[in-house]
């Protein structure tokens, strides 16, 4: 089949597609090490040409040379291959040539060779990839206290689409998980719900397709895609604040699908009443089933996303320094949070250094240097506060006491060390009259175990972390 014309002039467009396609289909850290440093060059109807700096042409040609294939394949027509061509500083960006004597090109060849006894695409063939990320699933996700709420009702939702909470709406930050809850349901949902159809959607993409629907007189075949879904799930519907006419339009879908039975789930940056420019009525139908929050993420969430994703992408790590320095200077969103481990990661590799916590804090100190000021080591003050707020003495502190006067303002200490300072934990162990650093995580752990069921606690924690700042700020 000749690849459609419609998609092959605008080359970005093309890149843009494939990356995103590319991006599901390997691990982040993957991506960013060897697809990102990809450059599109040219595209003429079978060859889509790329540049890759020269130290890491051959490698990425043999690795990835087979998707690359398969993945322009599906999206651009089965002819279509991919060249992968050492970027050279001297030549400008070119069409692909066909035929050209490169060792590209002999890639190339044999790799469409090899697709004649049928490599199966790795992404559907459509015009658009799935918006349903199949990476997002309840088993990567990472249960803490910042979410435990919001996954059980995930769950939920789920196992019993339309019949647990209709509608789900849940809210928080960015980068604390929403949109990952979102389509682990899609995908529980598509793999157990007994054929079960499932529609996920971001509001721009409703509003684009609201509209295009508008334009293009096929507004009834609009409506019935969205409105025969048993499960639809909608993210960012702040977004909805600013379209008058979308609004309108999702609250009739909204009510076709609730009225017949359909679960909604709806992800927001905020609470239902706080999205003064809707009207009532969906603020109401919003609020009508379960809200649910997602806070940002405690030290143990943080530690248990980073130590995923490294075993996820395979990692060879001495030890979990570095996860423990990225835990602790990335700590209000896991998006960040992912983002500095794929950088160390990547920089790792670069330089053919192993990841340790030193390479880590040299990471982070370039790309965040707000994150190491605010951070900066402050034990004696933490220690010093903990003491008078517990009316205990320092030498009872950094002691060995174990009776629950002192030890539980032992662990509270350890813990608001690990959430403030950048000291590894050894280093918090040493701070504490040489404690070991399995007492400092132990101490961390149960405290917060504590936190998540003791309210009294949790007012402590907060009263001094409010005390911390304060005096940070003088
Ligand atoms: N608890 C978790 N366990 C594992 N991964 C997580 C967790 N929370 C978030 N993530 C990952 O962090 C990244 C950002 O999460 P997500 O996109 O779901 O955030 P969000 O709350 O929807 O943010 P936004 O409001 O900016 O869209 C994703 O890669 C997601 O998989």
């Amino acid at each position: 089949m000749p690849p459609d014309p419609a998609v092959t002039h605008d080359l970005d467009d093309i890149w843009n597609r494939l990356q995103a396609a590319l991006r599901q289909a390997v691990p982040d850290s993957t991506y960013e090490i060897w697809i990102t440093p990809l450059q599109p060059v040219g595209f003429d109807g079978e060859v889509l040409a790329l540049e890759a700096p020269a130290g890491i042409r051959s490698l990425v040609a043999q690795r990835f040379g087979r998707l690359l294939d398969t993945t322009a394949a599906a999206l651009l027509g089965p002819e279509v291959t991919v060249e992968v061509q050492s970027s050279t500083p001297a030549r400008g960006k070119q069409p692909a040539g066909r035929g050209r004597g490169t060792d590209a090109g002999a890639d190339r060849d044999r790799r469409r060779a090899e697709r004649t006894d049928g490599t199966r695409a790795v992404v559907p063939h459509q015009s658009q990839p799935d918006p349903l990320n199949p990476k997002l699933t309840f088993e990567q996700f990472v249960i803490g206290d910042a979410n435990r709420f919001a996954h059980a009702a995930a769950l939920s939702v789920a196992e019993l689409p339309g019949q647990a909470y209709n509608p789900l709406f849940l809210y928080g930050p960015p980068g604390v998980g929403k949109t990952h809850l979102l389509h682990a349901i899609g995908n529980y949902v598509r793999r157990y719900g007994s054929g079960l159809t499932v529609r996920c959607t971001t509001v721009e993409r409703f509003t684009n397709e609201f509209l295009g629907a508008l334009h293009g007189g096929h507004i009834d075949r609009f409506k019935a895609t969205y409105r025969r879904n048993d499960v639809l799930l909608i993210d960012d519907v702040q977004f909805l604040e600013q379209k008058a006419k979308t609004e309108e339009e999702f609250f009739h879908t909204f009510n076709a699908l609730y009225d017949t039975g359909s679960q909604l789930v709806l992800t927001s940056d905020r609470l239902p009443r706080d999205l003064d420019a809707l009207h009532d009525r969906l603020r109401e139908r919003f609020e009508a089933g379960l809200v649910a929050d997602i806070t940002t993420p405690d030290p143990a969430t943080r530690m248990g996303v980073l130590r995923k994703r490294a075993h996820h992408d395979g990692l060879t790590l001495p030890d979990e320094g570095a996860l423990e320095v990225i835990a602790q200077r990335i700590t209000t969103n896991v998006r960040a949070l992912e983002g500095a481990l794929i950088r160390v990661v990547a920089f790792a590799s670069l330089e053919r250094e192993p990841i340790t916590a030193d390479l880590a804090t040299r990471v982070l100190d370039t790309l965040y240097p707000q994150a190491r000021k605010t951070v900066r080591i402050d034990m004696e003050q933490i220690q010093d506060l903990v003491c008078d707020a517990f009316s205990i003495t320092r030498e009872e502190l950094l002691g060995s006491d174990r009776s629950a006067r002192v030890s539980w303002p032992r662990q509270l200490a350890m813990y608001l060390a690990r959430e403030h300072t950048d000291a590894t934990l050894p280093a918090i162990g040493r701070s504490f009259g040489g404690k070991n650093h399995t007492t400092v995580m132990y101490a961390c752990r149960k405290t917060a175990e504590r936190l998540a069921t003791d309210p009294d606690a949790l007012a402590t924690v907060d009263d001094l972390t409010r005390r911390l700042r304060a005096d940070r700020q003088d």
